[in-house]
């Protein structure tokens, strides 16, 4: 399934207000407030034990608030008049019966939300599963438990979609799969929610972001906005400084320059590389320094949790 053989699907708007949630003396959540868009893909991140999979759960209906609301398109899930059609949720890939097929799993799910059968196959075909779903889900590897947790996620063809954690435990192809797949959702017109515990795993794949920390809201905006605040930097050094600054300059790269050698402003180091080969330059060090947005993640988390 791509956004263009895809009708376009209206995603309703999420809205969390004043949220707090406690169990017993604990607090999960509290006072939080963000809003989620449609058409476009939202990272809801924060360390593990911050409160994300709590969020999630009340704005399913599956957990009553404290105070506050969560709300898809004004209301909240128990007030929606088709909730299987409007919202669909993979909360724990890990949770499937083992002996059963990933077909059997999807038809018992399609059977009991009163869901045309014949959507089985397609959403086994959107998630590139077909190939596997006749075999025991007690034999499938985590990506493909994944992969099965979001085909149920879009039985009811929803247009908005929450996925909590769906990236964790995918190898790399399956990461680059995951990314352009919920580009695709996204792009249809659907709301994307995606929870994940590190920034990096879900930079390439989000246009917006919500950072909690300890249950309290510590950052919501574009990923565009906290991208510019850090931007990545490329450190290199030369046993001959003069003729490596030389050659940034010919290669038009702006740097900066410090005890430890030159911060060249870019994520590219093959290009930083390049520019000194070009030169004749030989290299002592090049490397990317740890992704800005990274250190601004653990910052931004770590002041939340302090606080
Ligand atoms: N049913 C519950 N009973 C008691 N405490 C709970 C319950 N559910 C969550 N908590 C607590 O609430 C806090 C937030 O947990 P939550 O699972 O929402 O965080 P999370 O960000 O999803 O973390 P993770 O990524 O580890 O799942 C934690 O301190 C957790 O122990």
């Amino acid at each position: 399934m791509t956004a263009t053989d895809h009708p376009t699907v209206p995603g309703a708007p999420i809205e969390v207000r004043g949220l707090t949630k406690t169990f017993g003396g604990v607090t999960a959540v509290q006072d939080l407030s963000f809003d989620v868009r449609p058409g476009r893909v939202t990272g809801f991140l924060g360390p593990n034990g911050s409160g994300k999979t709590t969020t999630l759960r009340v704005l399913l209906g599956l957990v009553a608030p404290t105070a506050g609301t969560a709300t898809i398109g004004g209301r909240a899930y128990r007030d929606l008049t088709d909730p299987l059609r409007t919202v669909g949720a993979a909360l724990e890939a890990a949770s499937f019966h083992p002996g059963r097929t990933a077909r059997n799993h999807l038809r018992i799910q399609a059977m009991a939300d009163g869901i045309d059968l014949a959507r089985v196959q397609q959403v086994l075909d959107a998630v590139g599963m077909s190939e596997y779903a006749d075999r025991r889900v007690g034999g499938y590897s985590m990506g493909m438990r994944q992969r099965l947790g979001l085909a149920g996620a879009l039985l009811g063809d929803p247009g908005v979609l929450v996925l909590d954690e769906p990236i964790n435990g995918l190898d790399p192809e399956g990461i680059r799969w995951i990314r352009s797949f919920l580009r695709s959702l996204a792009a249809q017109g659907r709301t994307v929610i995606v929870s994940s515990h590190m920034l990096g795993e879900v930079q390439q794949s989000v246009d917006d972001v919500v950072i909690i920390a300890n249950g309290v809201l510590v950052r919501s905006g574009t990923i565009a906005d906290l991208e510019a605040e850090n931007p990545p930097v490329v450190l290199v050094d030369a046993p001959d400084r003069d003729a490596l600054a030389r050659a940034l300059q010919e290669a038009g790269l702006p740097f900066t320059f410090g005890s430890d050698g030159f911060r060249v402003a870019t994520h590219d180091a093959a290009l930083v590389g390049h520019a000194a080969f070009v030169a004749g330059v030989e290299l002592r060090t090049l490397h990317r320094l740890s992704t800005g947005l990274e250190d601004t993640f653990i910052a931004l988390t770590t002041r939340g949790a302090a606080a």
